[in-house]
């Protein structure tokens, strides 16, 4: 079975925000983005930068997935921040507003450079109309071994910002767009996260947003706040009655009299070779769920 790192929560936490970081290191996310970016007051940021970096450095975030966000290359900050992120080692650099694969190339380029760890990986912020024109181009990245993309991480206000397309309830305007990095993504083997809900005290809309990005196949959703991850975790997990099923599903498959075929009938439906693919999927992902015990 292929191992599988859950992100079922990403929290971005302000990187000027000493309490949020140090709160971090005991919060049951899976993913922490430590923002040098958007939240982050220009007088603040190079402050913000040194903060970050130490705090990875000190460690202690257990089993939680470390990213670091930078501002972008060509930002009075972006080339500051990459090299002192590359140097903490970790696990992911994030590239806000890129837009196509040569931006990629150029941090790719730069980690090569400053010799950083193989195991940093980049994750790239889809928050621009030209990135979801060239979502396919962009994923593809992933194959040139320098660029290390793993993760799509969408950024839909801005996407909002530049487009004027309003975030609705239910996201109808913007699904288009969601779907086709998705594809994307799926296409090219790598992750993808969903947006931020803005509203910290709508857990009904949070829920919703949650169930519409799981059910469209994404891997887990950006978060803001803490009073967000425990929805997220429970909506990005497999329910127990899916886990029964995907248990059936696989061990029909391993029944000797099942070995030789392609599709078999099991509770009244046909289930193919390919939904015992994605059985498997559903019970790796639920393994290394548990494994993590945050
Ligand atoms: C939105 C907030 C500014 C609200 O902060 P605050 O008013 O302090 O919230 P609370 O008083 O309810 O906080 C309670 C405790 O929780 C801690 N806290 C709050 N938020 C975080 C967090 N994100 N990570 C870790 N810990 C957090 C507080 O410190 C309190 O702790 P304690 O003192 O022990 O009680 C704030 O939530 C916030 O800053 N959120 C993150 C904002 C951010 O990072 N934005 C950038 C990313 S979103 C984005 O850019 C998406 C994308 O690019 C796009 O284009 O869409
Ligand atoms: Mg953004």
């Amino acid at each position: 079975m292929t191992e599988i790192r859950p992100r079922r929560s990403a929290l971005y936490m302000p990187g000027s925000n000493l309490r949020a970081i140090e709160k971090a290191r005991t919060l049951p996310a899976d993913v922490l983005i430590l923002d040098l970016e958007d939240s982050v007051a220009p007088d603040a940021k190079a402050e913000a930068r040194a903060q970050v970096c130490a705090a990875v450095e000190q460690g202690g975030f257990g089993p939680r997935e470390v990213v670091i966000r930078i501002n972008a290359l060509d930002s009075p900050w972006g080339e500051d921040d990459l090299a002192a992120a590359a140097r903490t080692a970790p696990d992911a650099i994030l590239v806000p507003k890129v837009s196509s694969p040569e931006t990629l190339a150029a941090v790719g380029l730069r980690l090569r450079r400053l010799k950083t760890a193989e195991t940093v990986r980049i994750w790239a912020m889809i928050e621009t109309a030209h990135a979801i024109l060239r979502a396919d181009a962009i994923a593809s990245a992933t194959h040139d071994v320098d660029t290390r993309l793993s993760c799509f991480v969408l950024g839909l206000n801005d996407l909002a910002r530049e487009t004027q397309t309003r975030l609705v309830p239910g996201r109808a305007p913007m699904l288009p767009w969601m779907m086709i990095a998705l594809a994307a993504a799926r296409a090219n083997g790598i992750a993808i996260l969903d947006g931020v809900y803005n509203n910290l005290s709508d857990q009904e809309g949070l829920r919703a947003e949650c169930e519409q990005a799981r059910d469209a196949g994404f891997d887990g959703k950006t978060l803001i706040h803490p009073n967000q991850i425990a929805l997220a975790n429970t909506i990005f997990s497999p329910t127990p009655a899916e886990l029964e099923e995907a248990q059936a599903v696989a061990s029909a498959f391993e029944k000797p009299e099942n070995v030789g075929r392609g599709a078999i009938a099991l509770n009244g439906r046909m289930v193919e070779r390919l939904h015992a693919d994605m059985a498997q999927r559903v019970l790796g992902l639920a393994q290394a769920i548990e494994k993590r015990c945050v």
